[in-house]
Formats: structure tokens, C-alpha cells, sequence
């Protein structure tokens, strides 16, 4: 009836656990279920969909007066109802509400900012001013496809999502993202995975074999925890940026690649630079383009919202989900540290998800201890950004292409910038902070074409 009165493509499950399956794995708009007999299954699945879809729209069957069902259907999230046993016209009718509906919903997503709550800046979830302006370099940053990036971030702060959203917004996206933890291999394997042998190279190379920076050419390589890479495989790197060619393991003709290099480590390099461990030539030419992420402690604000989306992630396929933590609990959370920063969080979300899914909250007395030691002593506050980072001029003048004007107005830029961003872009504050005259700032703001890099805000 459906197919011929509306035109659209109808599936059909048997079943919620079907049902689930289908939603996973298709693109759907509208789900019609009824309740499923007494246990009444379909107001679970009633309840699970918005974490597999938040933009499907549902219609629950209900038999004739069962007002208590409607009820029920309308609180977990059917848009409408209809009687069954069905009458023609009402089922057309509701269908067609229900598509606008949908419609309506995929509008409104796609208008919503770049930067959308839920979904996060390409699956980085932050709405801290700090992860907004991380967010706001790192577009800057993406667009140029060849400067070399450099990610600093203590472990579990979300480099490697970084790294791919630098590919994934860069015009190199139709390429290989390849990503290489340079922690994780033992040094003798290293240097084949990256550059690749000939045959014969030694003993067992019966097959040449490619190596990972060819497999990224046109695209980009990511070199996770680059601070543990020996000096060796540093030199024969450091000619891939300046040359754009390297030998393979055991071969003396040279493999030209086009490769953008992201690396990224936790470590301090510039200390490692000082003691030796790490070459400082490959450290100025990796940090054309440093990114700071800010460890979780610094963005308390952000800790319930990846709790929502950690949630929603570790629900998905569950009969049993989890509705979310109580606000004791999220307050204790917020007044925790997080040394292992997103990472711990998203590993304990996922074992509350465990231990706690079925309906329920996870109270503060469910939280293991460590988390709850601090709990009472309030949401501690977020310690502002230290100083404005300085213009990168060691590297300018290691290029021979130091130029006095342009770093003095780059360094000018940052403060700006620095200083909007702390009054969240007003620009009477910003003036304020930074000890000039309003209309002064906001023609140097124009002059500077520095708009694009505002909040959106106020003023
Ligand atoms: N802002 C974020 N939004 C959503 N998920 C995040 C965010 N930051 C980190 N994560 C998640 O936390 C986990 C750790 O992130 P990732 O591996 O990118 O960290 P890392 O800084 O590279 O860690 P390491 O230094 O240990 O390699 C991943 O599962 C990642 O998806």
C-alpha cells in the first residue's frame, strides 16, 4: 500500500532485533512498528533508535483505545500513532507526516554548524573555547596539503583523530591516510615497514616489498609517536620532506613520493632536541605547523558531552542501554583529573555501559573510587591558556626566509586572536585585554582578514 500510494522503497522486519539490524546497515527515514505483544519489544526499539539514528522518524501501531501504549510510544520517541487495525487513509497520511518529518530533521543537521554538538568536529567531540580554536587552526592548517604538521598531546588526548581530520579536510583526502606508530614497531622493522625493501635486501626478502610512505603517496602519513623514532630512520625521514624521494631498504635508486607528513607524540621534543635524542634540524621541519591539544583537565567543559557521545557509541546494538550518569556522578567526574585523559573516559564509559546498562543511571556510588575522591569539591575550574604561542621564527630562520614584518604581524595576529578568543570574539573586551582603542582593533581585525578565525558571537 505504501510502495503505491507513496513511492517509497518499504523494508520488513520481523522482529526489534531484525528491525536494529536493518537500520544499521541501511539508510532508512521512517520506521512503523507496533508494540510487539504484551512484553511490548517495540518500545524498546522505540528507544534504541535514535542512538543508531537520531534523524529517523517513527510511527507506532497501537491497537484501537489502548491509550496506555500511546503514551508510552509517545514518550520514547514515535512522532505519531495510528490504530490498528489500520485504516487506509490515516496510514497514508501519518507516513507522508512522518517523511517531512525526517526531511525536516536531515535540514536541520545539515544547516547546523560545521562544528555540531553531537557529531563533533569531524568525529572530535570538544565545545571548550580551547578545542573551538584547536578546531579553527586545524581547518587553517588542513587546507594547505603540503606543510608538515606537528600534533603535541599527552597520550589519550585524541592525536590520532586529529591527524585524520587533518586528512580528511585536506585536498589530499582522495588519497591513502596511512598511519604508522612508530612506538609500536621494534626498530629493526621500521625502516621496511616505512621505506619498503628490494628484493634480496637481506636474508627472507624474497618479494620486493612497498613501504608505507609509498602506500601514502599523493595522501598523507601519519607518524604516531615520532619522539621514539632512532636517529637513523630521522635522517632518512628528514630527506623524504626536504627531497621528497628515499631508497628502499637494500636499493640504490631513489622512490620519488608526494607525501604531507602529520607526526605527532606526547613527548617534549624540543627537550628531546636539548638532550640529544632527537635531531634538531627534523624537529624545525616537522613543527612548521605545531598543534597544541589541551589535556582533558583543561577542558572540564567537555567532559559531558563525550560522556553523551561515549554513551551513545557503547548503547549501539545493546538490549540493554544505558541512559546516561546522575548529576553527582557527572559532577565528580568533571572535579577528577583524567591522567589518561578521553581515553580513560571513553574506557570507563564503556564499562558503566556493562555493568550498569538496563535502563539505569550511573549514580555516584556506582563510580569506582578513584573517580569519587574529589566528588563535593565542585567543578574545578579550567586553568586558562598559558601564553600566547610565539611565532614559529626558529624555523624561518633555519629557512633563510626570515622576515622581520611578516613575523612581527604573525605574532600580532596571535594576540588578537588570543585575546577574542578569551572574551569569546567580543571585540569591546578583547580591546579591553589587549589595551587598545576598540575601533583600533577592529580595523586591524579587518585589515587582517583575521573574521574568519572569530567565535560566532555577539558584537
Ligand atoms: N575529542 C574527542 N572526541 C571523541 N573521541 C575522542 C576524543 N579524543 C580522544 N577520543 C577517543 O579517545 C581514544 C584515544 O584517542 P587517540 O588514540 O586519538 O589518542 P592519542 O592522543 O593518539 O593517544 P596516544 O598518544 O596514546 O596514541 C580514541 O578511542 C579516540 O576515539
Amino acid at each position: 500500500m505504501l510502495r503505491k500510494h507513496i513511492g517509497c522503497v518499504v523494508l520488513e522486519a520481523k522482529n526489534p532485533t531484525e528491525a536494529l539490524d536493518i537500520l544499521e546497515k541501511q539508510d532508512v527515514c521512517l520506521v512503523i512498528t507496533d508494540l510487539f505483544g504484551p512484553k511490548k519489544e517495540g518500545i524498546d526499539l522505540l528507544r534504541k533508535i535514535p542512538t543508531v539514528n537520531p534523524q529517523l522518524a517513527t510511527i507506532v501501531s497501537v491497537p484501537y483505545g489502548d491509550r496506555e501504549s500511546i503514551v508510552e510510544a509517545l514518550k520514547y520517541g514515535a512522532i505519531f500513532y495510528i490504530n490498528s487495525p489500520y485504516d487506509f487513509e490515516e496510514a497514508v497520511i501519518a507516513t507522508a507526516r512522518g517523511l517531512e518529518h525526517h526531511e525536516l530533521l536531515v535540514y536541520q543537521q545539515k544547516r547546523s554548524p560545521k562544528i555540531s554538538k553531537r557529531d563533533g568536529f569531524h568525529g572530535i567531540i570538544g565545545e571548550s573555547s580551547k578545542m573551538k580554536r584547536m578546531f579553527r587552526i586545524l581547518e587553517k592548517v588542513a587546507e594547505d596539503a603540503n606543510s608538515t604538521v606537528l600534533i603535541q598531546g599527552e597520550s589519550g588526548t585524541g592525536k590520532e583523530l586529529v591527524a585524520r581530520a587533518t586528512h580528511a579536510l585536506s585536498p589530499r583526502r582522495g588519497k591513502n591516510f596511512v598511519p604508522v606508530n612508530c612506538a609500536a614497531i621494534p626498530d629493526e622493522l621500521l625502516e621496511s615497514e616505512l621505506f619498503g625493501y628490494v628484493k634480496g635486501a637481506f636474508t627472507g626478502a624474497n618479494q620486493p616489498k612497498m613501504g608505507r610512505i609509498q602506500y601514502a603517496d599523493g595522501g598523507t602519513l601519519f607518524l604516531d609517536e615520532i619522539g621514539d623514532m632512532k636517529a637513523n630512520l630521522q635522517a632518512k625521514l628528514l630527506r623524504v620532506i626536504q627531497e621528497k624521494e628515499f631508497e628502499p631498504v637494500g636499493g640504490v635508486k631513489p622512490v620519488s613520493v608526494d607525501v604531507r607528513i602529520v607526526a605527532a607524540t606526547h613527548r617534549d621534543l624540543e627537550k628531546a632536541v636539548a638532550d640529544g635524542s632527537f635531531r634538531e634540524d627534523l624537529y624545525y621541519r616537522l613543527s612548521v605547523v605545531p598543534l597544541g591539544i589541551p589535556p582533558l583537565r583543561e577542558r572540564r567543559s567537555d567532559i559531558p558531552l563525550l560522556i553523551e557521545k561515549f554513551v551513545q557509541v557503547f548503547n549501539r546494538g545493546k538490549r540493554q542501554i544505558l541512559r546516561g550518569f546522575s548529576p553527582e556522578a557527572l559532577a565528580a567526574l568533571q572535579s577528577y583529573a583524567w591522567p589518561g585523559n578521553v581515553r580513560e573516559l571513553e574506557n570507563l564509559v564503556q564499562r558503566m555501559v556493562v555493568l550498569h546498562g538496563g535502563d539505569g543511571l550511573v549514580s555516584l556510588a556506582d563510580l569506582p573510587e578513584k573517580y569519587t575522591a574529589h566528588a563535593g569539591a565542585g567543578i574545578l575550574p579550567e586553568p586558562e591558556q598559558s601564553a600566547v604561542p610565539t611565532p614559529d621564527f626558529h624555523a624561518a630562520m633555519e629557512d633563510g626566509n626570515f622576515d622581520f614584518n611578516v613575523l612581527v604581524s604573525d605574532f600580532e595576529d596571535r594576540l588578537i586572536l588570543e585575546a577574542l578568543s578569551r572574551t569569546d570574539g567580543n571585540k569591546k573586551e578583547a580591546a579591553k585585554l589587549l589595551n587598545l582603542k576598540r575601533t583600533t582593533l577592529i580595523e586591524k581585525i579587518k585589515k587582517k582578514q583575521l573574521d574568519s578565525y572569530l567565535p560566532q558571537r555577539r558584537n
